[in-house]
């Protein structure tokens, strides 16, 4: 046990990068240039913290070790796009697979290019972080634009050229490396699409990328594919996951491993999951839009916090786990009234590669066909990790007529990642 001044000394001070607010009892809220005692570091995301004689759970990614006053630039944080890793990722075939290999998204590109090849003749086209170049090769194939431009930042660019080519379309498709806010067209396009959706829907913020593109590249009454987009929500059971991560630690090999559950909360139902699956009959409401995105009116500042609202009526009895996301994005006609082709990442349609999110609760709730759920849902991006943000939740369960005293409220705040 250490006495007070071993703690003393074994204490460290680091300043705050930025504001952070707790999302549980055990967390510490702050502000950037807080100073803070480090007490423990017991994983690498989450250290045991001081601030003015109150002690809590922070995240190690907003501690900056101060030397002399000034906040040592953490070399990390120069590229706090993390473009390294991300078009690192992006070099190899790993991602482009899963991606290629995503029949309901790969399809609905194919479908909107097919479905608008008369209107794409003599068009140019921008394809924004075109990987393999698969939506560019379609536009070849299925259409006859005068140009399309495919850019691609990784290491892929080479190889994608090496594919325009073997397909015989280098006449139609030139391939650009190069990240889009800094390459340069010899002209403005008609059409700039894109494949940026991230897991719920924003995550890694490619959208940032698409946004400036357009601003700089699209002419006057150009078109966006994707032209809208939007983040669903639905109140859900979780029991399978629930009974892998929390409810496993009550009885293993008959022993109570309970002391445990409050690690298991922390380590597991602090971040998303991401790559969740929701069935149908997991969803306790029917699902409602709590975000939507105009492509053509979106700006880069509205992506530092988006804000929605829910209302969910519980359409059957049964245990509120948390809450599951997905998205869905559409591609208007290029011809006035011409039809709209969708892609929807929910559990209603064709499984794709981004599956869904679930934000776990801390603690599951029971509730009753014809209570409400009610509340808020605010997408913070993350000041220093450009690619990351913070989704936080308030919710307030209220007892239907014949179960008033179901009434109850709820926060949380879930880092994606950092
Ligand atoms: N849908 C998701 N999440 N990612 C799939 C799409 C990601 C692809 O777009 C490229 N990319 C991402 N941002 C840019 C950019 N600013 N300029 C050029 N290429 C870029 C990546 O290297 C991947 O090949």
């Amino acid at each position: 046990m250490q006495t007070e001044d071993e703690d003393e000394a074994s204490c460290e001070e680091y300043v705050a990068r930025s504001d952070f607010t707790g999302s549980s009892t055990d967390q510490l809220s702050f502000s950037r240039g807080d100073r803070l005692l480090v007490h423990a570091k017991p994983s690498s995301e989450w250290w045991w913290a001081e601030l003015q004689g109150v002690i809590g759970y922070v995240p190690a990614s907003y501690m900056s070790q101060d030397a002399a006053g000034e906040e040592e630039e953490d070399p990390s944080i120069e590229d706090p796009w993390q473009d390294e890793e991300y078009f690192g990722n992006y070099g190899t075939l790993r991602l482009h697979l899963e991606m290629l290999s995503d029949k309901s998204r790969t399809e609905a590109y194919r479908q909107v290019i097919l479905s608008n090849s008369a209107s794409l003749s003599s068009k140019r086209v921008m394809d924004l972080g075109c990987g393999t170049g698969i939506i560019s090769l379609f536009c070849a194939q299925l259409a006859r634009p005068s140009m399309v431009y495919a850019v691609e930042a990784s290491s892929m660019a080479e190889y994608t050229r090496q594919l325009v080519k073997q397909n015989g379309y280098d006449e139609v498709v030139t391939v650009l490396q190069g990240r889009a806010e800094e390459i340069e067209l010899p002209e403005q396009v008609d059409v700039l699409v894109s494949e940026w959706m991230g897991n719920c829907l924003l995550f890694e913020f490619m959208v940032e990328s698409v946004l400036l593109a357009r601003d700089r590249w699209l002419r006057d009454g150009g078109t966006m594919w994707p032209s809208s987009a939007a983040l669903t929500f639905v109140p859900c059971q979780a029991d399978s996951y629930y009974a892998e991560k929390m409810a496993f630690w009550e009885r293993p090999y008959g022993l109570d491993f309970t002391p445990l559950q409050p690690l298991a909360q922390q380590e597991f139902f602090t971040k998303p999951k991401f790559s969740h699956i929701i069935e149908p009959c997991d969803c306790l409401a029917a699902p409602c839009d709590v975000i939507s995105l105009d492509m053509y009116t979106l700006q880069v500042g509205d992506l530092e916090e988006m804000k929605g609202q829910f209302h969910f009526c519980v359409e059957k009895s049964g245990v509120f786990h948390g809450f599951t996301a997905w998205f869905t994005v559409c591609f208007e006609s290029l011809e006035a009234g011409g039809a709209t082709v969708e892609l929807n990442t929910g559990p209603n349609s064709g499984p794709t590669h981004w599956k869904q999110t679930l934000f776990m609760l801390d603690r599951p709730v029971s509730v009753c066909a014809g209570d409400s759920i009610s509340g808020t849902i605010v997408l913070q991006r993350n000041p220093v990790w450009r690619r990351h943000m913070t989704v936080t939740l308030h919710w307030t369960i209220k007892g239907s007529t014949d179960n008033p005293d179901n009434s109850q409220a709820g926060t949380k705040s879930f880092p994606m990642w950092r």
